[in-house]
């Protein structure tokens, strides 16, 4: 017999009439794409997707993605690309940045500043032959490694125990003498809660600077500040001292800088009036989604709830999830990321179980570490992350857990040791 596939007009006509009595028998189908009475692969859209215990009827990725195969992947282990170097010998000036070093890295914030600094350099290099360098002074303990993609010339790290902790009478005298020893064109730092517009504020004061503050759009002879609670902008002349909002500008990202290492002499020792009495320790959960620095979120794939909270606990992380995971009822709606959830900006983000649909990358794409744990390798989640592991949520977040448990065992018995 031919293999020829036949047209059936009288089929295909029953097909196309869904009141027909023989309609059910010709095209239901529980299949997403059926081969119709003509021979074509026709796709079915009223079976694309499922009704979910909530009621809401939702696209199932997972049987999308199942199929693919780790090619084409990117982001993730991306490949080291070389950027070109860009060096400056002997700066005739100087501008320079205060970052706030969140946790000991270079925050997105910082990072906007410091290319911020570059568009100035270029300003004052496009009218006269001196040529720029950003000084970027860091204070206390760093575990930054990308400070020469991030835009840095040169680097002050200041980290001696007089830096450690809360200390912005030590940091100001240390500024006082970057201000005699370079005398830079521009001081920038980020006007944030971090530390930024208070080490900002002190340095203006001191040096007699009238400085702009929440300055969005920055130029060499003009700046444009938000005002009156963010209602209003004022423009001024660029003053010397700068205190930036976020995505005042676009980050550095074409260049590699040299990020040399410079050192600083008779940096007075202040007499603190102000003691650091350290840091007191908080529930995750009651950090602000918005603000947490590490967030373990949940998705689909997450079928133990009371691991996936054990392990928030063991790992003191905050406890994100998938708009799935919040319809389905086991995490409440304020723990939604995403578009229609809240937009997070953490250092980590551990996303489990989550297949990486649009709506819930809109809300990740601040952070700066992505990791996935996920079955489906070709998920659009393990596309985007920087790590992944590909395998069952649950054994994956035991073994987290047991590792949790053998990091805090250790710190434990290393303190008892201390104390005898
Ligand atoms: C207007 C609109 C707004 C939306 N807003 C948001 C929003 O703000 N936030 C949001 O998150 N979504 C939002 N969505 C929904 C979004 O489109 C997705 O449906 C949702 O993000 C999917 O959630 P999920 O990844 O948890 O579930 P699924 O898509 O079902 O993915 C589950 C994932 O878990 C993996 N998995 C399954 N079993 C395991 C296992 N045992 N171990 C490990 N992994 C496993 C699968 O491989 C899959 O990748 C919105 C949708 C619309 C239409």
């Amino acid at each position: 017999m031919s293999d020829i596939i036949r047209r059936d007009p009288r089929t295909e006509w029953i097909a196309r009439n869904r009141l027909h009595p023989l309609h059910g028998t010709v095209s239901v189908s529980d299949e997403v794409e059926v081969r119709g009475p003509s021979g074509l692969l026709r796709k079915n859209p009223h079976k694309v997707g499922f009704i979910g215990p909530n009621g809401i009827k939702r696209i199932d990725r997972l049987k999308g993605n199942a199929a693919a195969s780790g090619k084409g992947r990117k982001g993730g282990a991306a490949a080291e690309v070389q950027l070109p170097l860009h060096q400056v010998e002997n700066p005739d000036f100087y501008i320079v940045v205060v970052p706030d070093m969140v946790g000991g890295r270079l925050t997105g914030h910082d990072k906007d500043m410091i290319g911020q600094a570059h568009k100035l350099i270029n300003g004052l290099q496009s009218s006269s032959d001196e040529k720029g360098a950003v000084l970027a002074v860091c204070f206390g303990e760093s575990k930054e490694e990308g400070f020469d993609t991030a835009g840095v010339d040169r680097l002050l790290l200041l980290n001696g125990d007089e830096y450690q902790g809360y200390c912005p009478e030590q940091q100001l005298a240390a500024l006082v003498q970057v201000e005699n020893t370079y005398q830079p064109k521009h001081w920038l730092f980020p006007d944030s809660v971090n530390g930024g517009a208070d080490l900002g504020s002190r340095l203006a004061a001191r040096i007699n600077e009238r400085p702009a503050v929440q300055a969005w759009l920055v130029d060499n002879s003009t700046t444009l500040s938000r005002g009156a609670g963010g209602t209003t902008d004022i423009t001024r002349g660029t003053p010397r001292l700068l205190m930036l909002a976020e995505e005042c500008a676009e980050p550095i990202d074409e260049t590699r800088h040299e990020a040399l290492d410079i050192e600083l002499e008779h940096i007075p020792t202040v007499i603190a009036q102000l003691q650091d009495q350290g840091q007191v320790a908080v529930d995750p959960n009651a950090i602000p989604l918005g603000e947490a620095e590490f967030i373990l979120s949940a998705g689909n794939g997450i079928h133990n709830w009371d691991q996936f909270h054990a392990t928030a606990t063991a790992l003191g992380a905050t406890e994100g999830a998938s708009r799935v995971a919040v319809d389905d009822g086991f995490m409440p709606r304020f723990r939604q990321v995403g578009a229609t959830g809240t937009w997070v900006t953490a250092r980590v983000y551990l996303a489990v179980g989550i297949s990486g649909a649009i709506q819930h990358m809109q809300g990740i794409g601040q952070c700066d570490k992505i990791i996935a744990i996920n079955t489906d390798a070709g998920c659009d989640m393990v596309k985007g992350a920087a790590l992944s592991t590909i395998g069952d949520s649950e054994e994956i977040l035991a073994e987290l857990n047991k590792l949790a448990e053998n990091f805090r065992q250790q710190q434990a018995d290393g303190s008892d040791q201390d104390a005898a």
